[in-house]
């Protein structure tokens, strides 16, 4: 478990972690999310003693990381997968780390297998690929079998079948019992792997509660719905104060509303109704709602005139 308590950081006047308090429960995979600058990677180097905090505390299992005597045992963490001696072979790498700990060669070659890296154990780490330095950091992480894990952005570089077995990891190493904590800007992939989710914004805690509920807290629900006469359904729909969209002459999109509703509506009206989809919210439609207000480093698009135009709405100057 890992236990953050108005965990704090300032660089000079500069505060990227204000007070944040969440706790990540064993058995469960938790994701980490926020926008660019929002202090997610400080939050993961405080927790694991590679950064002081200004100010509250951070444990695992319940005591500070620093604190365990045998660390590697406690918690696996992917930071900075290029944090390695780049004249090491994965395979002196992993040794060099299982040292410290009396973990046993055996281990070593486990986690080789494990993270796919067998062909290349024995090649330079500074020949490596971002796929396979992530996959050698996800392996450092694994190899004192501990209880807790933190993934900072583990996907990145990896390919299909990377991204896949990462997630398949995750999940499992939850469904042992163990703390996964993991950041990652991929929305669909925090969705298919999380089960809760920490959302941060300028180094705030801007929500924390399980992905379907932030989903679901995001917007009203949405029916996509064909119908033959869309204005006789509106009429009847109106009157309950719901809003909608004619997208086609006979496709509409009704918001507030559950297709039961419509459906009742349409049959009292006699109008043909010939689909009604119920439309759900992605989680990144929802995360893009909810950090809207919280986006410190802006991306620009060009307009058809070729002036800059922000696409960021709701950007806070
Ligand atoms: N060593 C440092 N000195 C000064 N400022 C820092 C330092 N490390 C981080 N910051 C600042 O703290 C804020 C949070 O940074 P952090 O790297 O934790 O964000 P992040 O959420 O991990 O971002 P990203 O998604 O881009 O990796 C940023 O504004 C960053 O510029």
């Amino acid at each position: 478990m890992i236990e953050a308590q108005a965990l704090s950081k300032r660089y000079g006047t500069k505060t990227a972690v204000d007070a944040v308090s969440f706790t990540a429960q064993p058995g469960k995979v938790t994701g980490f999310l926020g926008p660019n600058g929002a202090g997610k990677s400080t939050t993961m180097r405080m927790i694991v003693g590679l950064d002081n905090p200004s100010g509250g505390r951070a444990t695992v299992n319940g005591v500070p990381y620093a604190k365990h005597k045998a660390p590697l045992r406690e918690l696996g963490a992917l930071l900075d997968a290029k944090a390695v001696h780049p004249k090491r072979s994965a395979y002196t790498h992993l040794r060099a780390l299982a040292a410290t700990h009396g973990i046993p060669n055996s281990r070593v070659r486990e986690v080789i297998e494990l993270a796919g890296l067998g062909p290349v154990a024995r090649k330079r780490v500074g020949g490596f690929s971002l796929g396979m330095g992530q996959r050698l950091g996800i392996a450092s992480a694994l190899l004192g079998d501990p209880s807790t894990v933190i993934l900072d952005e583990p996907v990145n570089g990896l390919d299909p079948e990377g991204v896949q077995w990462v997630r398949r990891l995750a999940k499992s190493l939850a469904a042992e019992g163990r703390t996964v904590f993991l950041s990652s800007h991929l929305m669909s992939e925090m969705a298919l792997t999380a089960d809760h989710l920490i959302v941060i914004g300028r180094g705030r805690i801007i929500a924390d509660a399980p992905v379907q509920s932030i989903i679901d807290g995001q917007g009203a629900a949405r029916v996509r719905v064909r119908a033959d006469r869309p204005q006789d359904l509106l009429g009847s729909l109106a009157a309950d104060g719901v809003s909608a969209q004619i997208l086609e002459p006979e496709l509409l999109e009704i918001t507030g509303v559950e297709p039961r509703r419509v459906a009742e509506a349409a049959v009292r009206n006699g109008v043909l109704v010939y689909e009604l989809t119920p439309i759900q919210l992605s989680l990144e439609d929802a995360y893009l709602q909810l950090t809207s207000q919280e986006v410190e480093y802006q991306s620009h698009s060009l307009t058809p005139s070729g002036l800059l135009a922000a696409s960021t709405e709701g950007h806070r100057a």
